[in-house]
C-alpha cells in the first residue's frame, strides 16, 4: 500500500470519524433544541405559575385584609357585647339587690301590720275590759270609800271580803307547789299558777317571817281585799295559817319583762307605755285617796303586771303601808326595813324625815315614767334625762323600739318624770294636779291618732 492510498485511508477514516461526528453534534443538537423547547416550556410555565403565584399572593393580601377588617369588626362587635354583657350583669344584680330589698320591705310591712293588727285587738280587749271592769271599779270604789275605815279594825269581826281557802285546796290547785306551775321568786316568798275553784289564780306563798305577827297580817288582808281598782290585781283570798295569798292571775307578765321583751316578746309601742303611766298613776292616786291613805311603797317595773290587754295591774298590795287615821301631816314612820325595798326606788326625802308619805310612790312612779321613755336601769336616770332635756336632744335618749314617739308628748312626760322625782317631797308633782291631767292629755292624743277613744273610764 502506497502513501496515497494510506492517506486516502486515513482521510476515509477521518471522514467517517467526522460524518460520525457530524452525525453525533446533529442529534446533541437536536436534543438541545428539545431541552431548550423543553426549558422554554419550563420558564414559561414558571412564568405563568409566577403570575400566578402574584395573583394569588394579591387575593391572599386582599383576603387577609378582608379579614383584618373582620376581625376588628368582630372586636368591635365583642368589646360591645361585653360591654353590654357586664351592664346586664350589674342591671340584673341592682334589679336582684332590688327585688330582696323589696321582699324585706314587704315583709317588714307584714310583720309591721300584724303587730298593728295585734296592738289594735289588744286596744279593742282593753277597752272592753275597761267598760267591764268600770262598772264594777265605781262600785267597788263607794263601797271601798265606805269600808276602808272600818277595815282597819276588822280583824276580828266575821263579815270577811275574802275566800278562805283550805292549804289542801291551794295544794290540789297547784299539783302540791309543782316547779313546773312556779312563776317566780320574789324577796318574801314564791308565786305559783293555779286553778282554784275555776278560777285561773296567782298563790303567793309568803316567808314565816312576813305571817309572824298575825293580828297585823289578817288587818292587812281584810283591808287589800276591799281594794277594787280595774289597776290593782284584785286579791282573791287567802289561806292565813300557811301564809298563802291569792290573787288573780294576770297572763301577760309583768313590765319588766314586757319592757325588755323576755320571752321575745314584740317591744311595747309608745303609746301603750303612755297609757300604762296613766294606769299606774290613776292605781296610786286611787289608794293615795282612800279615807285612810295608802301608801303603795312598792312600785317598780317588776310589780306592774300586764293582762292580756296589755292593762297594767300594781300588785303586792299586801305588802302597802296605811297612813294612820292620827297622823294629819300624812306621814307615818314605817317599821319595814329599808334594805329590803328596791333602793333605787326609794324617796331620798325618807333618809331626811324619817317618815314616809304618799309622795314616796310619785317619786317612785317618777322612775318607772323615765324607765318606759328610755328603757334604762333606774339609777342615773334622772341626771341623763335632764341633760337631754338640756341639750334638746331627748330623742337620743327614747327607747327606739318603742316606734316613732311624738316629741312633744314625750318631752311633757319626761319633764313630768322629772318633777315626780324631786328630791323634796313638799316639790313634787302631784298626782291629782299634776300627773293625771298631763297623762290624760297625752293619752288623749295616743287615742286620737288611732281614731277612737281608747279610754272610756272619765
Ligand atoms: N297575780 C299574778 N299573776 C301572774 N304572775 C304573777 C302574779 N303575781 C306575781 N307574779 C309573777 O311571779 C313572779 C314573782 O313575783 P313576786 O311579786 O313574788 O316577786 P318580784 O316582784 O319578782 O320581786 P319582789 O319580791 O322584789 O317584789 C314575778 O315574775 C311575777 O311577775
Amino acid at each position: 500500500m502506497n502513501d496515497a492510498q494510506s492517506a486516502f485511508k486515513d482521510q476515509e477514516m477521518l471522514r467517517d470519524k467526522l460524518d460520525k461526528e457530524i452525525h453525533e453534534h446533529i442529534a446533541t443538537k437536536k436534543e438541545l433544541k428539545a431541552t431548550r423547547r423543553t426549558l422554554e416550556g419550563f420558564v414559561r410555565m414558571a412564568e405563568l405559575a409566577e403570575n400566578q403565584c402574584q395573583k394569588e399572593k394579591r387575593n391572599c393580601e386582599q383576603l387577609r385584609s378582608e379579614l383584618r377588617e373582620h376581625l376588628k369588626d368582630q372586636q368591635t362587635l365583642r368589646d360591645k357585647l361585653e360591654k353590654e354583657m357586664s351592664q346586664h350583669i350589674a342591671t340584673k344584680k341592682e334589679l336582684e339587690t332590688t327585688r330582696r330589698e323589696a321582699e324585706s320591705a314587704e315583709n317588714r310591712y307584714r310583720t309591721e301590720k300584724s303587730k298593728c293588727e295585734q296592738l289594735r285587738w289588744e286596744l279593742e280587749q282593753h277597752i272592753k275590759e275597761l267598760e267591764r271592769e268600770q262598772q264594777l271599779r265605781k262600785t267597788a270604789e263607794e263601797k271601798v270609800l265606805g269600808d276602808s275605815v272600818s277595815a282597819a279594825s276588822a280583824t276580828s269581826k266575821d263579815d270577811k271580803m275574802w275566800w278562805h281557802y283550805s292549804f289542801k285546796e291551794i295544794q290540789t290547785a297547784t299539783e302540791n307547789f309543782h316547779e313546773r306551775n312556779k312563776l317566780g321568786q320574789g324577796r318574801y316568798g314564791q308565786v305559783y299558777k293555779g286553778v282554784l275553784r275555776h278560777t285561773s289564780v296567782a298563790v303567793k306563798v309568803l316567808a314565816e317571817d312576813r305571817i309572824r305577827d298575825r293580828q297585823e297580817f289578817q288587818k292587812k288582808l281584810e283591808i287589800v281585799s276591799r281594794l277594787h281598782h280595774p289597776n290593782l290585781v284584785l286579791f282573791l283570798g287567802a289561806c292565813p295559817d300557811k301564809g298563802c295569798l291569792i290573787y288573780e292571775y294576770i297572763a301577760n307578765g309583768n313590765l319588766e319583762e314586757r319592757l325588755y321583751c323576755e320571752g321575745v316578746t314584740a317591744p311595747m309601742p309608745w303609746f301603750i307605755r303612755f297609757r300604762i303611766c296613766l294606769d299606774v298613776a290613776r292605781a296610786l292616786s286611787f289608794l293615795h285617796t282612800c279615807p285612810q291613805p295608802i301608801v303603795y311603797q312598792e312600785l317598780k317595773l317588776r310589780n306592774v303586771l300586764l293582762d292580756h290587754g296589755l292593762i297594767s295591774k300594781i300588785t303586792d298590795i299586801h305588802m302597802a303601808e296605811l297612813i294612820p287615821m292620827t297622823s294629819s301631816s300624812g306621814a307615818h314612820k314605817i317599821t319595814e326595813s329599808l334594805f329590803t325595798r328596791e333602793l333605787a326606788y326609794i324617796d331620798p326625802d325618807y333618809q331626811r324625815a324619817g317618815t314616809v308619805t304618799c309622795e314616796a310612790d310619785v317619786y317612785s312612779l317618777g322612775i318607772l315614767i323615765l324607765q318606759l321613755l328610755t328603757k334604762r336601769p333606774p339609777l342615773g336616770i334622772a341626771f341623763c334625762m335632764e341633760e337631754a332635756l338640756e341639750s334638746g336632744q331627748l330623742d337620743r335618749v327614747l327607747d327606739k323600739s318603742a316606734g316613732e314617739w311624738p316629741l312633744e308628748e314625750a318631752t311633757s312626760v319626761a319633764q313630768l318624770g322629772l318633777k315626780c322625782m324631786e328630791p323634796r317631797r313638799k316639790d313634787r308633782a302631784k298626782l291629782k294636779d299634776d300627773v293625771l291631767p298631763v297623762l290624760e292629755s297625752v293619752q288623749k292624743y295616743s287615742a286620737s291618732l288611732y281614731g277612737r277613744q281608747t279610754d272610756s273610764r272619765h
